[in-house]
């Protein structure tokens, strides 16, 4: 857990174990400052280069209203192995009861083994701020206008 310095309290995330993810750690922060709680495995498979797969993680979970899991890659993986998360954040919404899953793709040339246990990637705990849509004739003007996507120059 972050230290009890941290500014923000810590939420509490219900989270039930399924049956195949019996004997797993669950996520935590390998450090005070981690921002991020590290998630493994929970099967076993050799992810071919260019291949997608949902990686099981054995475990569902609760989160408090007004707040969602972030799934984001790990650095080790992607600089070394090329192993991404194509949907990177992944969005856990909170009331979501499925098994939480890990979008992996192998953007590197050789087969990369994940092995139950194996670190995969990071669970980022967040506020979210919810807003409604209210359609108007006009928008307010501004110096960008409708500038973008490299309006500004490199
Ligand atoms: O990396 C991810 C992304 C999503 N999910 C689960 C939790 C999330 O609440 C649900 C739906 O995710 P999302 O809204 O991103 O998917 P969608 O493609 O829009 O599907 P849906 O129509 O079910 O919302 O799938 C995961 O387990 N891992």
């Amino acid at each position: 857990m972050p230290s009890a310095e941290h500014p923000l309290p810590p939420i509490t995330i219900r989270v039930r174990r399924l049956a195949h993810g019996d004997g797993l750690p669950l996520p935590v922060y390998a450090t005070e400052g981690a921002a991020g709680m590290d998630v493994v495995a929970a099967e076993e498979l050799d992810l071919l280069p260019g291949q997608r797969h949902a990686v099981a993680t054995g475990f569902a979970i609760a989160i408090p209203d007004g707040y969602e899991v972030q799934v984001r890659p790990r650095s080790g993986l992607a600089l070394k192995h090329g192993i991404a998360v194509p949907n990177t954040p992944g969005t856990i919404d909170s009331d979501y009861r499925g098994e939480l899953k890990v979008i992996l793709i192998n953007h590197g040339d050789a087969p990369f083994p994940i092995r139950r246990g194996d670190r995969i990637a990071q669970l980022v705990a967040a506020p979210v701020q919810r807003a409604g849509f209210v359609e108007v004739d006009d928008l307010d003007t501004t110096a960008r206008d409708a500038g973008g996507f490299g309006s500004t120059g490199v």
